[in-house]
């Protein structure tokens, strides 16, 4: 089991990349997009990961999901090393283990709320667990809505379906890049809080691209990318206190 020791207490890594490195491209026009990034998102908690434009945050998330392969370095969902995996096994693992939120709500607009949310589980032939699918729901707070369709719904509540889509499989891990990003503000404080609440109350982990310190301000801890490093972890983040970080990333005028 993938383990690393905290003060009096063990803290199992739901997803993780050690030394990873991508590159863009070759020669003058290569883009080191990731230069040795080490970082471990532990199970049962909500991590965000932020950083200027450029930084690599989605360039991680994507290689930490499985949906694009590293230059060199290992990523590992659990224990599983990603590059050991062939593209067969690799698809079944994005499949059952892990779940995704995009900033496009990508629903399928002639299928029910219901049909949606448990789409992937119907096309891996499976029906999911039932129990956990109907308290996903309220968890969600789509019980009255679930014979609509994606048309006749707002773009919050949209994103709250995609949201319970991705857990629907209790996947190990669920990846949301920019999940506010074509939400007004309260519609995205709205699926934040719904993120932060499914991590807490079902004990499984979330990892977030964001650009935006109110959203980061919601996880349990923010991971900071410059230059495709590492550079900084905060916990118990707020706004402020995220904001003042990234205001020492930007280059003096
Ligand atoms: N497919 C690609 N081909 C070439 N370069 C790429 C590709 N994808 C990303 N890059 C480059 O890699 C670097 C990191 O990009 P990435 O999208 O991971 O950053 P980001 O922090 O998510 O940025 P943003 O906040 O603007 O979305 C950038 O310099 C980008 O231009």
């Amino acid at each position: 089991m993938t383990a690393t020791a905290t003060t009096g207490s063990v803290t199992r890594t739901a997803a993780r990349v050690v030394d990873a490195v991508k590159v863009y491209g070759t020669g003058d026009t290569a883009v080191r997009a990731l230069d040795g990034v080490t970082v471990g998102f532990p199970a049962g908690r909500f991590t965000a990961i932020m950083g200027p434009s450029g930084s690599g945050k989605s360039t991680l998330m994507h290689c930490a999901a499985g949906l694009d392969t590293l230059t060199s370095g290992s990523a590992y969902i659990g224990d599983t090393d990603l590059g050991g995996l062939d593209d067969r096994r690799l698809t079944l693992l994005r499949r059952d283990r892990v779940g995704f939120v995009f900033q496009a709500f990508n629903l399928v607009p002639t299928l029910t709320v219901a049909e949606n949310i448990t789409l992937p589980l119907d096309l891996a032939g499976g029906g999911g667990d039932p129990e956990w699918i109907d308290s996903l729901i309220d968890v969600v707070g789509l019980r009255d809505r679930l014979g609509h369709r994606p048309a006749e719904l707002s773009g919050g509540q949209q994103q709250r379906v995609a949201v319970a889509r991705a857990f629907a499989g209790r996947p190990d891990v669920v990846f949301a890049d920019e999940p506010t990003g074509n939400l007004d503000s309260r519609s995205g404080d709205e699926v934040l809080g719904l993120l932060g609440r499914t991590v807490r109350h079902t004990g499984r982990t979330v990892v977030m691209v964001t650009h935006d310190p109110v959203a980061a301000a919601h996880a349990d801890e923010v991971v900071f990318l410059a230059d495709g490093r590492l550079v900084d972890r905060m916990e118990a983040p707020t706004a402020d206190r995220v904001l003042d970080r990234m205001k020492a990333f930007e280059v003096p005028s």
